[in-house]
């Protein structure tokens, strides 16, 4: 048999836990690599305590890899979850664990409770999506929707700074995470169980596995919609979020030059072919209005949305001017949304189009 990846798992899923079950099925093989006849792998246990006591098992996975016809030598490293190395003291870090391989498929369902999820996606970075997402968030709220807000930019969470909260969620139990309440909004973000300088280093099967955790796992409550920030592009969140859940369907944000809307289009492409709804576009950044002149700009051009909806056959949501208080308010933590004046109309406006709608 050729030598890849499921000879080895079927392998190392032979070899017995100290506490049970095996090191496949408990998902700890990390980073698994075969080049020519050489195998590479991580076991990361669940703590520096556990993998304290996993040497036996580091060499008993070497040893059982070695032995596969074909395979000149493994080399395995043990290593702990939360950091810690062999032999240094257990770090007490209670609450969930985020990061681990996809389950198995079984077929799209929303977690328990959500009526509806809709998805704010970009096909360009840094056009607004978060900006968007947390302020349509803020805006559904104070139109009396239960909403949810889920952070599902794993890279890169902005979440937790445009929401004002850092608070770490917490997990009594290990499993269930408890999400954080923020302007009246039920909120989950992979930034809030990361320290803010901590890197993401996954691969797309792991960046899957903990999108499901963060929709599974996450006591979102009784939701009449839950908001999901997507990271820009068409990867591998956009697919699992498409193909895991029933979305109600995406809001795409682009601003209006061309260079956002050619990217906007491979989104909707990417929507089209996973039969996913795309309920509107929205253009952010669409017009600039001195504040001390009142001169109108086009600082990114105007309308290009607005026209692209039009020749796609898709609504238009709205378009959202360029200010400084939106760049503020995100920075503060307290979206400009909460307030009263022309930007929180507008997101007003937009939600009450979706939930007139029946989609929020
Ligand atoms: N209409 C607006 N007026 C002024 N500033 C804005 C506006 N929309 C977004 N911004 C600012 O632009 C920056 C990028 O916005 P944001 O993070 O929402 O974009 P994004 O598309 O989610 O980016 P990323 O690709 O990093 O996820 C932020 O500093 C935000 O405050």
């Amino acid at each position: 048999m050729p030598l890849s990846n499921d000879v080895i798992l079927a392998e190392l899923s032979r070899i017995v836990l100290p506490g049970g079950g095996d090191p496949v099925s408990r998902d700890l093989i990390r980073a698994l690599s075969v080049e020519g006849d050489t195998v590479r792998f991580v076991i990361e246990a669940d703590s520096a305590e556990m993998a304290r006591g996993m040497e036996p098992v580091r060499a008993a996975a070497q040893a059982a890899v070695e032995a596969i016809p074909g395979v000149r030598r493994a080399s395995v490293v043990l290593t702990a979850h939360d950091g810690g190395q062999r032999g240094a003291p257990a770090a007490p870090a209670p609450g969930p664990r985020i990061g681990r391989h996809p389950t198995p498929d079984d077929g799209p369902r929303n977690p328990s409770g959500v009526d509806r999820i809709l998805a704010v996606a970009s096909g360009k970075g840094g056009v607004g999506k978060s900006t968007v997402a947390s302020n349509l968030a803020v805006a559904l709220a104070r139109q009396g929707r239960r909403v949810g807000l889920l952070d599902a930019d794993i890279y890169g969470p902005s979440l937790p700074r445009m929401m004002g909260t850092t608070r770490r969620p917490a997990s009594p139990d290990g499993k269930i995470i408890e999400p954080v309440q923020a302007h009246g909004v039920v909120m989950m973000s992979i930034g809030l169980l990361l320290k803010e300088e901590e890197a993401v280093v996954w691969r797309g099967p792991m960046l899957m596995g903990a999108l499901q955790q963060l929709l599974g796992q996450v006591d979102w409550g009784r939701l009449d919609v839950l908001v999901v920030d997507l990271p820009p592009g068409t990867g591998d969140i956009q697919l699992t979020l498409c193909q895991r859940t029933r979305l109600t369907g995406a809001l795409v944000v682009s601003t209006p030059q061309d260079v956002a809307l050619l990217d906007a289009r491979k989104a909707l492409d990417m929507f089209a072919k996973l039969g996913t709804p795309v309920l509107g576009l929205i253009e952010n950044m669409s017009t600039y209005i001195c504040p001390n002149c009142g001169h109108e700009a086009h600082i990114f051009g105007h309308g290009g949305v607005e026209a692209e909806a039009r020749k796609l056959g898709l609504p238009f949501l709205g378009a959202l001017p360029l200010a400084l208080e939106v760049r503020q308010a995100g920075d503060a933590g307290h979206p400009v949304a909460l307030d009263d004046g022309p930007m929180a109309d507008a997101y007003a406006r937009i939600a009450a189009r979706l939930i007139g709608g029946g989609m929020a």
